[in-house]
């Protein structure tokens, strides 16, 4: 048995192997009892790999059941196992599908409560950088986190039975400021802020019990960094290599457990609704937006 502790909320949680005996499974058992967590049925997409696996991870490790969503089914399968290993097969549900597709998305949604029997928690986290083909880039990152957004409503808000919950979209220090060398997939991250704004505000004054969060890292360790430097995703801005390279050297390069810790804070602090979490090298801090009069 090895005990841990979530360094964000200090939750204890017990890791626990195939070989471990009765006093210690039941250890277990009533650990994941006490869990923040526990009791709540999450959905993440682009679950497969990258911030998405720390984001389900550590929604794991504090007690919730998983929904993984990703569009690649390898990646999926070899994460589901290893999860199944480390917390036990009934605790995550993998789905292959994509989120540019609205009735993949639709069903994937369906079948996580037909599985857990409701959902508290969604992740909208699948993400690309492509500037060559930007259609596509607009496809993934702004119309399938507004689909993911509606489709978790229609199953969370109160009106409809649902029992409430948070959903966290993710957006990006691009969705704060200009990253010159992504246009397109900058638009894509502002877009993600003012819809999850504007949302967060109707689900307020509607009273749907459910509160909307955006997280906005700035470069994490994940295979998305390649994107910035390489031919195929980088477009005719291929030229400002040098200049993206800078600005990553600049930043530095945030660990993925250091970008989960954040997301569970948008999880967990319920006094959080239409807030955008910044998290840097330097620390993390909830963005201060121009306020409007009329
Ligand atoms: N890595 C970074 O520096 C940062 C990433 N982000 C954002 O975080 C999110 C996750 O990115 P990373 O983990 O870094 O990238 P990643 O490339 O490591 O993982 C993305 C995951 O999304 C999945 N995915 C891609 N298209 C999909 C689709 N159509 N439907 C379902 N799943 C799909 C992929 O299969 C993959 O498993 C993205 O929205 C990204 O824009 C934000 C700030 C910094
Ligand atoms: C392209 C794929 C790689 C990563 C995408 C990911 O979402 C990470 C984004 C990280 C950084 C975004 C930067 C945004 C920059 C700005 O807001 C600029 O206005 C500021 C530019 C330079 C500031 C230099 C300085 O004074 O520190």
């Amino acid at each position: 048995m090895i005990c841990t502790y979530s360094r964000c909320l200090l939750i204890p949680f017990v890791k626990c192997s195939s070989s471990v005996s009765g006093p210690v499974r039941l250890l277990s058992y009533l650990t994941t009892l006490m869990m923040a967590l526990h009791g709540k049925v999450a959905l993440v997409t682009g679950a497969a790999q990258g911030l998405g696996k720390g984001f389900s991870e550590i929604l794991l490790q504090n007690g919730a059941k998983v929904a993984l969503l990703d569009v690649n089914e390898k990646g999926g399968k070899v994460l589901k196992a290893a999860f199944d290993k480390e917390y036990g097969p009934d605790r995550t549900l993998l789905l292959t599908c994509t989120v540019e597709s609205e009735e993949q998305l639709k069903d994937a949604f369906q079948k996580t409560v037909d599985t857990f029997g409701g959902l508290d928690i969604v992740c909208n986290n699948a993400g690309i950088v492509n500037e060559n083909n930007w259609e596509k880039c607009v496809s993934i990152n702004l119309n399938g986190v507004v689909r993911g957004t509606y489709l978790a409503l229609q199953h969370m808000k109160k009106e409809n039975g649902g029992r409430g919950g948070v959903i966290v979209n993710v957006s990006s220090l691009a969705g704060l400021g200009p990253l010159l060398t992504a246009p397109i997939y900058t638009a894509t991250k502002h877009g993600v802020v003012g819809f999850s704004r504007a949302m967060a505000d109707a689900s307020s004054v509607c009273d749907y019990g459910v509160r909307i969060n955006m997280l906005c890292p700035s470069f994490a360790d994940t295979s998305l960094l390649t994107c910035l430097t390489s031919d195929e995703t980088a477009g005719q801005f291929i030229s400002l290599r040098g200049v993206a390279e800078k600005m990553k050297d600049q930043f530095g390069v945030l660990e993925v457990s250091v970008v989960a810790e954040n997301f569970l804070k948008l999880v967990t602090d319920e006094s959080r609704n239409g807030e955008a979490l910044m998290v840097q090298m330097q620390g993390a801090s909830y963005v201060t937006f121009p306020k409007m009069s009329a």
